[in-house]
């Protein structure tokens, strides 16, 4: 983490006032939130949708906090302290992390997409790090606030960043994109994740693809090489470009020749080198798979050799409630993949779920898909139209938008295997009621539904 002089920060950071008496100070670390403060560190407050962060300042100060920014336009800054005032401390802590950033010696992957970023993450940083002392993104923190947290946290002898880009906007990429200058950038696929703000998918391609505006010189993209709005635009726009491509076609630089689904596992074929390599991933989803494909061009790129990768990709952990599997208070089994979701993530996760076999029922239990603008009810509706009765036994429902699901698959299905809620408690306990231990049961929605709460309740 950065460990820095005041006066040093105060020259990152564009401080505006005389800091003489604390110059030489030092801070290590920084966070903006006065709960969690650590001796030396410093704090940063914003202005939030419930509380002004300046007004844990003096708190932090005494809680340990070596020092504070303070930003210009909140009056009453307390004399004798070590704050640092700035014109606004979002943009201060934004400069400061750019400037940390430029001072480290390091390798940067920058990773954006609609669906996979977390994950891409987590795997491209386990490949690197059988060869690199490896920082990688926690959790999601992956914004505007998310970012500059990171590359702040971010140890002076780290080999190599992998830094997760997320975005709801235009724009939003190409900034934290200047902020990472990243060496190799990775754009997962492009889903619909945000059309209620974008409008369409080659919109959403565009916001993506501003990723290549922060990439070093000799950088690489690397990209999802089966979706035309990202090929077509890299080819029209980008010619000078290195690129690579990873995909399920023949057409990529890289793509699985055979994929193996497992109950714990999956493994995939690759032609390397004239013969043809194979690879275990302790995921599950062919999704996964082009991750996995993803992050290994990423560690090749780094000069990883083909053991370390294939002992990287074995040691594999995701970050929670990404095709998550766990295990009911009867011993069901639940793939807890309530993270987030969007018509591309939910019909990847259908088609691992058909394609498991030996269990007495397979049970989807699917939530509404959240800003996907006008035609989000098309989307739900589409979605439960695609469910093969064959291969599913039952479809759950919850939330007002889920019911087009419900819809949708009662074409296909009889009428007591489609069942749509609106009240989390009755569908708990209904799944209760109705599910066994050799039941499999796949649980999905947006964020903003919280369906992890069902997760939680049958594991009781
Ligand atoms: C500004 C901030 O910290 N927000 C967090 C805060 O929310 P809120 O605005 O309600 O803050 P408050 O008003 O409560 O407090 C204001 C500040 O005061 C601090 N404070 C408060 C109390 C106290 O006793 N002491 C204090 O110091 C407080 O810390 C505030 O700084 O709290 C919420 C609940 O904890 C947080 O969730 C909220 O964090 C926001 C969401 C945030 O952006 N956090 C980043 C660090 C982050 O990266 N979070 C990720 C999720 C990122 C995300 O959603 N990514 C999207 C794509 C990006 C879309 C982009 N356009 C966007 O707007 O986000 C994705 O799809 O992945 C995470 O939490 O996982
Ligand atoms: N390549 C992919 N294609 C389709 N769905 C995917 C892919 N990778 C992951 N998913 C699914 O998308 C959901 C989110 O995964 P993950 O958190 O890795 O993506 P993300 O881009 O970080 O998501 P978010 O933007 O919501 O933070 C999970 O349900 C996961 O199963
Ligand atoms: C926070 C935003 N990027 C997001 O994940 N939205 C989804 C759709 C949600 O909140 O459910």
């Amino acid at each position: 983490m950065i460990k820095r002089t005041l006066k040093q920060v105060h020259e990152m950071a564009g401080g505006l006032n005389d800091i003489t008496p604390f110059q030489s100070r030092v801070i290590q670390g920084v966070t903006i939130d006065s709960r969690t403060i650590k001796e030396g560190c410093l704090f940063v407050p914003l202005k939030g949708a419930q509380v002004d962060g300046h007004q844990y300042v003096k708190q932090a100060l005494a809680d340990g906090a070596a020092a504070s920014f303070w930003q210009k336009d909140v009056p009453n800054p307390p004399n004798d302290l070590p704050l640092i005032i700035v014109e606004n401390t979002e943009k201060a802590l934004q400069e400061l992390a750019r400037s940390y950033r430029s001072e480290l010696n390091i390798k940067v992957v920058g990773i954006t997409g609609s669906n996979g970023k977390t994950t891409t993450k987590d795997m491209t940083a386990a490949l690197l790090a059988t060869t690199y002392k490896v920082h990688k993104t926690s959790g999601n923190f992956n914004n505007h606030l998310g970012l500059p947290l990171t590359v702040l946290s971010i140890e002076e002898n780290t080999e190599a960043a992998v830094l997760e880009m997320g975005m709801s906007s235009r724009g939003e990429i190409e900034f934290l994109s200047n902020m990472a200058k990243p060496d190799v950038a990775i754009i997962t696929n492009i889903g619909e994740s945000h059309l209620l703000d974008l409008g369409s998918r080659e919109e959403i391609a565009n916001a993506k693809l501003e990723i290549v505006e922060g990439l070093a010189e000799e950088g690489v993209l690397i990209y999802h090489g089966d979706e035309p709005l990202l090929r077509n635009r890299i080819k029209r726009d980008f010619p000078d470009m290195k690129v690579i491509s990873f995909g399920r076609t023949e057409q990529n630089d890289l793509f699985p020749q055979l994929i193996t689904q497992g109950a714990d596992s999956t493994t995939f074929t690759i032609a390397c080198d004239g013969t043809e390599a194979e690879y275990a991933i302790p995921v599950l989803g062919h999704h996964n798979v082009l991750n996995a494909l993803a992050a290994i061009l990423a560690a090749k790129e780094f000069g990883v050799d083909d053991s370390s990768i294939r002992m990287g990709l074995s040691a594999i952990q995701l970050t929670n409630m990404r095709m998550e599997m766990v295990e009911g208070a009867k011993g069901q089994k639940i793939i807890n993949d309530a993270y987030n979701a969007s018509p591309t993530s939910v019909k990847a996760a259908v088609e691992l779920i058909e394609g498991l076999s030996g269990f007495e029922k397979k049970i989807l239990v699917l939530g509404d898909m959240l800003e996907l603008g006008p035609q989000e009810k098309d989307f739900h509706l589409k979605i439960g139209e695609l469910i093969s009765s064959d291969r599913i036994d039952k479809v759950f429902t919850y939330g007002p938008l889920a019911e087009f699901i419900g819809k949708g698959a009662s074409e296909a299905f009889s009428k007591e295997n489609v069942r749509s809620f609106q009240d989390k408690q009755k569908l708990i306990a209904e799944l209760e009621a109705s599910t066994q231990v050799n039941d499999i049961i796949l649980v999905k929605a947006s964020r903003g539904m919280r369906l992890e709460e069902v997760v939680q309740a049958l594991q009781k």
